[in-house]
């Protein structure tokens, strides 16, 4: 049969009569030390319609040969044309719908059903959900898997290849590439599996190709042809009966281990000649630069005589493989972003809870905020060490003090005061003269000839911790203003004009905002647009990073989606999270915190969700670059501080060195914030430099990260 096979095939007419054709084809991961070569000049030739056996062991490059048959890996040089061009190239349906592949790991949504499984891969090859639903009873019943209702997460391990193999099956692509589809299978079910295999790739319709790897390697004795793989390079590639009868052996195990010796005593003979002659002063590199590669085809027709070069190979004399569009606007498909979309809104329902935290997050993060950050201290435990019994104005002075903001704890000696803050009792003391009373109508009396002595004693002393500058600030504050109250009441009481008592400064109405201006509600808009963002930059990070490590991205870009429609579904269904998230964010602040807004609520919303927006362009770009979360997770927080620090968030921007000062101009956050806090206190008027400056820097920002992301995952692709 496998002659046959091989007959019908040398006998197509086709451009391309192969399914599968390399040559020469190199790949390595690394760079320089660290570089590993996998494939090295390896050919292959996979007829259509057979069953093609890839054998070898572990390391030797398998699963890395068949990402770059599927279009998911380039490879560093070569020649790779799969059903009729080169993986990637723009039109070709590989990576895409011409193509099923299994994976050697699971790579399945565990909080999706089989059912929604097979939907979201069936709509990205374009079925309609007719035909899904067909073919899912069908798979369902050929691989004896429990109900589609049945959640992925809750099947066993063999349960889960097979369902992984019954996605590489749905849409009944041209090629099926399988990595180790019989992992886990019973014997039976596997009995059965090849057999469909079989079918399928002699069905008298469309035959297809399938191209798969296994451990079981006497398995692959019913593949028309099998490709035996050391070291990156194929030792043999016959029909098994064939290899079997030119080595005179009775099982492709011992076929295989006779010719990974042979090839072992050829590559020690080549290193000693090579040596010997190196020693000549000769260059004896077995890769040869200057032959022609497609001169090296036709030497290599006469060893693999089943391999015929197609035509137009010069067209594919590309260093990369997988060099088709995967990002241009116009080869978007609106199906794939609807298939992503309605994926992402399972997964979320599925996590209902998860949902509702991401939800209240924000809106948790501006109550702790409102609550706690930029109030008055109150009850601070404050020493009073009052010796001016005799008169009243020591006593007056204390009676002004702000009672909620200061508790006095009185003292009868300055020593003992001091041992209380020393102690950690009180947050200082405040010392009164014996002779203040005396002393402080003195001072007010002569004004400009009151003597040294006389305006030491009218001076009342502070003795405070300084470790905490915020509270020690505010108890100045308090004490300058009691003070100032003081003495107001008594020039009064003495007839006197009490302005004079006055600082002769005074706060004339303000521009803007109000004498009284409240921290909360100048951080507000600051911590309003930074939740905003990072929380967008988290939650983008780790689901990208997830999907990544668990091989779906991978699976999805293999079925045809490209990384720009997978950036948009996420960008779209996380607008609709940040909606609400922004929605009952402003309810909390506006409403119940009564942060004042003045502008039209619109605008607050939409550059609040730019700055999401912005963030879900900086996430991605941390998730091309990071492969686990815990990373992924380290990037995001490493991100916070110094943005917020950089973006004058936390501390004005005009008290950090001028170097960094233009840096955080640059950043969107700073000019973000800055219109936040205008649209709030001002209104919207376009008219507004902090506006349109906020709305454009944000808008650059967002849309030169998401390119910046693109291209990354373009380039890792
Ligand atoms: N992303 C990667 N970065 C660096 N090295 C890699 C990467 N992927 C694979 N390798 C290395 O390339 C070599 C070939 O790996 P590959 O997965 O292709 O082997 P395989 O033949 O499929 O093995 P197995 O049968 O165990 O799956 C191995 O040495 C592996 O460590």
């Amino acid at each position: 049969m496998a002659a046959s096979l091989e007959n019908g095939y040398l006998g197509m007419q086709d451009e391309y009569p192969a399914a599968v054709w390399g040559k020469d084809v190199n790949k390595s991961y690394g760079r320089g030390k660290n570089k590993l070569s996998v494939l090295q000049g390896l050919n292959m030739n996979v007829p259509r319609g057979a069953i093609y056996g890839l054998l070898g062991p572990s390391g030797c490059g398998k699963t890395t040969l068949l990402r770059c048959i599927v279009g998911r890996l380039h490879f560093d040089s070569g020649h790779l044309i799969v059903l009729g061009d080169r993986p990637g190239a723009q039109g070709h349906g590989i990576p895409g719908s011409m193509v099923g592949y299994m994976p050697q790991e699971t790579a399945l949504f565990n909080e999706m059903t089989i059912g929604e499984t097979l939907s979201y891969f069936g709509r990205i090859h374009g079925m309609n959900s007719e035909s899904i639903k067909k073919r899912t009873n069908f798979l369902l019943e050929f691989l004896t898997l429990p109900k589609p209702n049945r959640l992925v997460k809750e099947l066993s391990g063999g349960q889960k290849r097979r369902v992984s193999f019954s996605v590489a099956l749905l849409h009944e692509p041209e090629l099926l590439i399988l990595d180790e589809p019989t992992v886990g299978v019973d014997p039976l079910l596997r009995e059965r599996i090849w057999k469909h295999l079989l079918s399928i790739s002699q069905s008298s319709g469309q035959k297809t190709t399938i191209i798969i790897t296994t451990h079981y390697i006497e398995e692959a004795r019913q593949a028309n042809r099998v490709g035996l793989m050391r070291s990156g390079r194929l030792l043999a590639e016959e029909a098994p009966d064939t290899l079997l009868h030119q080595n005179h052996m009775d099982s492709l195990e011992s076929v295989f281990l006779e010719l990974c010796r042979e090839d072992k005593n050829e590559d020690n003979t080549q290193d000693n000649v090579t040596v010997n002659k190196k020693n000549q002063g000769q260059d004896c590199s077995r890769d040869n630069d200057d032959e022609p590669l497609l001169d090296a085809g036709l030497n290599d027709t006469i060893l693999y005589p089943n391999i015929i070069a197609p035509r137009n190979i010069t067209d594919s004399s590309g260093v990369h493989g997988a060099g088709g569009c995967k990002c241009c606007v116009k080869c978007l498909h609106p199906r794939n972003i609807l298939a992503q979309m309605i994926k992402n809104f399972t997964l979320m329902k599925r996590n209902i809870g998860f949902l509702l935290f991401e939800f209240m997050l924000p809106a948790i993060q501006i109550v702790l905020f409102c609550l706690c950050i930029g109030r008055d201290p109150y009850d601070l435990q404050f020493g009073v060490v009052n010796m001016d019994t005799q008169g009243f104005a020591g006593n007056l002075l204390l009676t002004n003090l702000d009672s909620q903001v200061i508790h006095q704890v009185p003292y009868s000696s300055l020593d003992a005061g001091l041992d209380s803050v020393k102690a950690g009792k009180t947050w200082g003391i405040i010392y009164i003269n014996y002779n203040f009373t005396i002393a402080i109508i003195d001072r007010f009396a002569k004004c400009a000839n009151a003597s040294n002595t006389t305006l030491d004693e009218s001076t009342v002393k502070l003795h405070l911790d300084m470790t905490n500058q915020q509270i020690a600030l505010i108890i100045q504050e308090k004490v300058a203003q009691a003070f100032q109250d003081f003495s107001s009441n008594l020039l009064i009481q003495f007839h006197k004009n009490p302005a004079i008592a006055q600082v002769p400064i005074k706060l004339e109405t303000p521009v803007y905002g109000s004498n009284m201006p409240s921290f909360t509600n100048f951080m507000a808009p600051g911590v309003i647009i930074s939740i905003t963002f990072f929380l967008a930059t988290g939650l983008t990070t780790l689901s990208f990073v997830l999907e990544k490590k668990e091989g779906l991205l991978d699976r999805s870009l293999a079925a045809g989606m490209t990384s720009v429609e997978i950036m948009l579904a996420h960008v779209m269904t996380q607008l609709v999270v940040m909606a609400v998230q922004v929605a009952i964010l402003l309810v909390c602040a506006l409403l119940i915190f009564h942060v004042p807004y003045e502008g039209p609520l619109i605008w607050v919303i939409v550059l609040v969700l730019l700055q999401g927006f912005c963030g879900m362009a900086l996430g991605m770009i941390f998730s091309s670059i990071c492969d686990n979360e815990s990373s992924a997770i380290q990037c995001a927080l490493g991100s916070v501080y110094p943005m917020l620090l950089l973006s004058g968030i936390i501390w004005p921007v005009e008290a950090i060195p001028t170097w960094m000062r233009y840096i955080s101009y640059s950043l969107p956050m700073t000019y973000a914030a800055d219109a936040l806090r205008c649209v709030l206190s001002r209104g919207w008027d376009i008219t507004l430099m902090p506006v349109w400056r906020g709305f454009l820097t944000t808008m650059g920002w967002s849309l030169g990260l998401l390119l910046i992301a693109a291209i990354i995952l373009r380039i890792k692709q």
